[in-house]
């Protein structure tokens, strides 16, 4: 193993991570189960609650020797989320979490080569929505932990599983919840893995090799509700501007107004300065001297609209509303602006540089959700649950040459758990390439039987190289 500096590091026995032909049918046949059961989330307010209750039997009939296990607690928090308590043998080692959801978001079927819910294998893929977001982890990672029980694997170091029901609506019910539990129970974490970043494939030209970006933070998140009212009348003698004139100005003002581009802050600069030896020339000198060239990068990430959200707050129009008759004038128009947070700015600072953008105080706003910028976690030698990644991605995944910290553009549930540990990575092991990235929340999601066999693969040796000595923790953690 790996030496953190200045940690001596024991190397725990490994059980090797090769599963029989048996195992392997059964774990994608355990994955097309879960997928087949439509635990979609609509609103806070509106979640399939019946599938989320068959979706938490499902998981007992599917893994029994982790339900019966003595050394594993099991609890349901806020109805339908779930937390388990792996105790390891060792108590002086600080426990970490693995996290993941089993909510998705909705998924009608136009579009779709086979239904979403259908959990279809074809062409050596599985189908359907929650593949790769976020039932993949989810299976995975109890997958990966039945298979060691069942090869009497105990661990050393303690770990916690939490499985949130409600993250693509705000995590509110489920991972707040947990959160909550622990701390009103004293635990603090070593680390927490949860979804987010990939090994990223095919994201910027120029780069032909694939690499693994791990998440050290995320950015923040506004909803804004924009909303116009005046009265209502007779659209034969309309005024000069109506609400849906004047909303729909507003929010095509913020639209073609970008944000400022903060380039130069955040995690971006360590990602593409560890990225730079991957560039040909004259990419990787450029890279590499970022104090000269900074400017004419960030210029450049702009240009796509996927590196253009890792230098700047973004602006999306999600929602807009207004109107109930062809000739009535409607009294309210309203729209729901979606702004994901540059690292370098906070929601304060957003929102006032939005009331000048739209200008205009027949407007009014209401902020319906607002999350700073998530702290940037620690990549360094001593980073535990970095190294960890860095150590098992190298070992699964020997043709990815480079690890790289990153930023997280989505938002996820490892937020709520801010308050139990500074080290919050968020990464799945799995190639995504552009066109993949689009199948997230969107259509034909579906991962390859193969990705997801490696994805068990690796969190099957990252539970056990999560065994390793670390320098002893000051107390005994209670779980
Ligand atoms: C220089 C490197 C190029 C980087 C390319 C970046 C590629 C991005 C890849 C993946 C990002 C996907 C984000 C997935 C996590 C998002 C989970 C999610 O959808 N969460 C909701 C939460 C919300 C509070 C309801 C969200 O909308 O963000
Ligand atoms: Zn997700
Ligand atoms: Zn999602």
């Amino acid at each position: 193993l790996q030496d953190l500096k200045g940690q001596k590091h024991q190397k725990a026995p490994q059980i090797p991570s090769q599963f029989s032909p048996g195992e392997r049918f059964a774990m994608k046949e355990a994955l097309k189960g879960a997928i087949q059961i439509p635990t979609v989330s609509f609103s806070p307010e509106n979640l399939n609650t019946t599938a989320l209750a068959q979706f938490g039997e499902y998981l007992q009939t599917v893994f029994p020797t982790i339900f019966k296990t003595s050394f594993i607690q099991h609890e349901v928090i806020g109805e339908y989320s779930h937390l388990l308590t792996v105790r390891g043998s060792d108590p002086s080692l600080q426990p970490y979490m693995l996290m993941a959801h089993s909510d998705v978001v909705p998924a009608p079927e136009e579009g779709w080569e086979v239904p979403p819910f259908s959990g279809l294998e074809r062409d050596g893929f599985i189908h359907g929505r929650g593949t790769v977001d976020n039932k993949n982890s989810l299976m995975a990672i109890l997958q990966a932990l039945e298979l060691l029980l069942n090869r009497n694997y105990i661990p050393r170091r303690s770990f916690f599983i939490a499985l949130g029901h409600d993250e693509e609506v705000s995590g509110y019910n489920g991972a707040q919840k947990i959160s909550a539990l622990l701390q009103a129970r004293g635990v603090k974490l070593a680390f927490i893995v949860d979804e987010g970043n990939f090994i990223l494939d095919g994201f910027i030209p120029y780069l032909k090799k694939p690499f693994a970006m791990i998440g050290l933070s995320e950015k923040g998140l506004i909803n804004l509700r924009l909303e116009v009212n005046m009265s209502p009348g007779h659209s034969s003698a309309p005024p000069k501007e109506t609400t849906i004139g004047i909303l729909a100005a507003a929010v095509s003002r913020l639209e073609q107004t970008p944000m400022p581009n903060m380039f130069g802050s955040g995690p971006l600069k360590m990602t593409l300065q560890q990225l730079a030896h991957e560039f040909p020339f004259p990419a990787n000198i450029i890279l590499s001297n970022l104090w000269l060239f900074g400017p004419l990068v960030s210029r450049y990430m702009e240009r796509n609209y996927i590196t253009n959200a890792l230098v700047r707050t973004t602006v999306a129009l999600t929602m807009f509303n207004a109107g109930v008759k062809v000739n009535v004038l409607p009294s309210v128009a309203q729209a729901v602006v979606n702004f994901r947070i540059d690292s370098a700015q906070t929601v304060q600072e957003v929102l006032d540089l939005v009331k000048n953008i739209v200008a205009d105080d027949r407007v009014q706003f209401h902020v319906l959700t607002a999350v700073d910028p998530l702290p940037i976690s620690p990549s360094d030698s001593q980073a535990l649950g970095y190294q960890l990644l860095r150590q098992t991605i190298q070992s699964i995944f020997p043709e990815v040459s480079t690890v790289v910290p990153g930023i997280c553009i989505g938002n996820t549930d490892s937020r709520h758990y801010a308050n139990l540990t500074a080290g919050l990575y968020r990464f799945n092991p799995l190639y995504m390439t552009p066109q993949s990235f689009r199948s997230i929340h969107g259509i034909n999601e579906k991962i390859s039987v193969q990705a997801y066999e490696t994805q068990v693969k690796f969190l099957f040796e990252f539970i056990q190289n999560a065994d390793a000595d670390q320098e002893p923790a000051p107390h005994q953690h209670e779980l």
